[in-house]
């Protein structure tokens, strides 16, 4: 079973401008609402994939129950904690001629909150999957994502971790299984700008020595480098398309990358279905659909 966990779930409402001006008042020719958040978008997408799995997370106020409600319409199963104050965040995506994201801080999660988490995570079992992706409210501790894994670990769990920064170094000495930082993030982790490929491996590589047994490197347009425990260093280049909305690029990814892992035990096979997902969400509207996969799939 998969699990994904999203500490700041949100509503992600998209809106076309034509040209974004700043100091003005922008019109907006086209809305529309999607639950989002890292953790979640992976569930959707592998739920579209067929592969059953389970969405827990930190849901409060209107628009949580909005989350919830939509989830439940398509069909994902999910097991949120409400909190008893705020609401999830409502995302802004502002589609001009770039893509311009505001996104909000979220609610307040309390220790006892938390506790009830933990609770929930006492379900997964060994040889189960757990996804945690994705940003955290300000009060919550940076180091959440390791101690949920510490606390895992005798349970020989494969965790993947979609994270920034400290969030995401802390956990490397708990050697997850995959992290997929994208080239910005990876640059950043260690204060540096990347620009060439030869440059992604070598940070790559200092990621593989600090503990996470295989590492993602989503590049765009560029595709992605998967660098694994045994040594290989695998080149993904992305499928022909018109770029849409990368929204939820890295998470569909992070989908495709599980399900075609679980079906071949092949890295090969998991980074070709990655793009292939990733790309189909980028080249549509929201996160990809079956027919858009198959169709990208080389
Ligand atoms: N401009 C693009 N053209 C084509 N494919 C793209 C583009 N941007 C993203 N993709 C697809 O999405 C994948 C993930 O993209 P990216 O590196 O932007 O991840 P990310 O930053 O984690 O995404 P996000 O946070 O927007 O979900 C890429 O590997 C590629 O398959
Ligand atoms: O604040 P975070 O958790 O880093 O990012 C949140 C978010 O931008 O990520 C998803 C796309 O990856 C969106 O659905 C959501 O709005």
């Amino acid at each position: 079973m998969i699990y994904t966990v999203t500490f700041n779930p949100s509503l992600d409402y998209v809106m076309h401008v034509e040209d974004l001006m700043t100091h003005s008042i922008n019109k907006s020719h086209k809305e529309e609402v999607y639950p989002g958040g890292k953790g979640i978008n992976v569930s959707i997408v592998l739920h579209t994939l067929r592969i059953p799995n389970k969405a827990f997370g930190f849901v409060a106020g209107f628009s949580g129950k909005e989350i919830e409600r939509s989830l439940s319409k398509l069909g994902v199963h999910h097991d949120f904690i409400t909190l008893d104050n705020g609401f999830s965040r409502i995302n802004v995506k502002l589609k001009a001629k770039g893509e311009t994201d505001i996104n909000g801080s979220g609610p307040q999660i309390t220790p006892s909150d938390l506790r009830e988490l933990f609770e929930k995570l006492n379900e997964l079992k060994e040889g189960d999957y757990l996804v945690l992706a994705g940003s955290i409210p300000p009060n919550v501790p940076h180091d959440i994502y390791q101690t949920i894994i510490k606390e895992l670990s005798s349970k020989n769990i494969f965790v993947i971790v979609d994270a920034t920064k400290e969030l995401l170094l802390n956990v490397l000495p708990y050697k997850p299984f995959l992290i997929k930082p994208n080239q910005e993030e990876l640059g950043e982790l260690f204060g540096v700008t990347l620009h060439t490929k030869e440059e992604v491996i070598a940070y790559g590589k200092k990621l593989l020595e600090k503990g996470a047994q295989n590492v993602l490197i989503s590049r765009g347009s560029e595709g992605a480098l998967l660098l694994t425990n045994d040594g290989q260093i695998l080149d993904g280049t992305i499928p022909d398309g018109k770029l849409v909305s990368s929204v939820g690029a890295g998470d569909s990814m992070i989908a495709g990358f599980i399900a075609g892992y679980i079906k071949s035990h092949s890295f090969d096979t998991a980074l070709k279905l990655s793009l292939a997902t990733g790309s189909a969400t980028a080249y549509s509207s929201w996160l990809a659909t079956p027919d858009q996969i198959d169709d990208l799939l080389l």
